[in-house]
């Protein structure tokens, strides 16, 4: 992507946001990634992390590879915490978070490809966007099994404390989201879910993806208490 992008097409590409590196999956990451995108995945993130996560030149191959996919259909390709990696691969963006480089000097480093920040707060979430994010990630609004080292659970209400506050900026929700939670996220004001097991364990990933989207897409159309805000 050459040019910032404007927040609405940001806000469309979080609604299904797949975040997956290889220790999550239980099939081959080529075809989750296949199936996902077959199922409508709006975004993929590469976060190859935790144990017996890939390095070197495999992780590099692994991530040209998803990577290859997401462009023959134009889904954007993010890149967890690792902005050489991102530029090595000309990478749409890079998502990183609060014990990462900080959000400026990843700004001044990727011009304008995409930037997601975490935050987990109003004043994380200010000085993220101060700093350039495109988009906020939120969590973990449910309890995972994802991420060791995850915040406290938050609740949905952390999503509509930050709309409440006047923030526009795009927001997905993360941690611990399932197909039967996507509506709650997506009333208390997230833009979409982002999601590792609900997609990388399930059993009929298109299907999974398919039916994640569509709540989000009509939960976005009958907007909850704080979009009407
Ligand atoms: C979309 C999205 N939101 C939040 C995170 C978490 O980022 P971070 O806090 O840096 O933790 P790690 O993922 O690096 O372990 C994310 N990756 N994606
Ligand atoms: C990568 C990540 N970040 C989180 C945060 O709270 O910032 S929670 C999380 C893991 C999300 O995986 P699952 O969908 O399996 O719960
Ligand atoms: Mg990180």
């Amino acid at each position: 992507m050459s040019s910032r992008m404007l927040s609405e097409t940001v806000r469309r590409h979080l609604q299904m946001y797949l975040v997956l590196g290889s220790v999550n999956c239980l099939a081959e990451p080529g075809w989750v990634v296949q199936q996902a995108l077959a199922g409508g995945a709006t975004m993929v993130q590469f976060r190859e992390k935790g144990r017996g996560a890939l390095t070197g030149a495999p992780r590099l191959e692994l991530a040209r590879r998803l990577q290859d996919q997401c462009r023959r259909v134009g889904v954007p390709f993010i890149v967890n915490d690792d902005v050489e990696l991102a530029l090595e691969l000309d990478a749409d963006g890079v998502h990183i978070g609060q014990d990462d480089e900080s959000a400026a000097s990843v700004r001044e480093r990727i011009g304008n490809r995409m930037l997601g920040v975490s935050a987990h707060t109003i004043e994380e979430a200010r000085r993220a966007i101060l700093q350039g994010a495109d988009y906020l990630g939120v969590g973990p609004i449910y309890p995972t099994i994802s991420k060791d080292d995850a915040n406290a659970v938050q609740g949905p209400i952390i999503l509509h404390e930050l709309r409440k506050a006047g923030m526009d900026v795009p927001i997905v929700g993360i941690g611990g989201i399932t197909v039967d939670r996507v509506e709650e996220v997506v009333r208390a004001g997230a833009d979409g879910v982002a999601v590792i097991s609900a997609v990388t364990q399930a059993e009929q990933i298109r299907t999974a993806v398919e039916e994640m989207k569509k709540k989000v897409v009509l939960s976005i159309k009958s907007p909850g208490v704080s979009q009407k805000l």
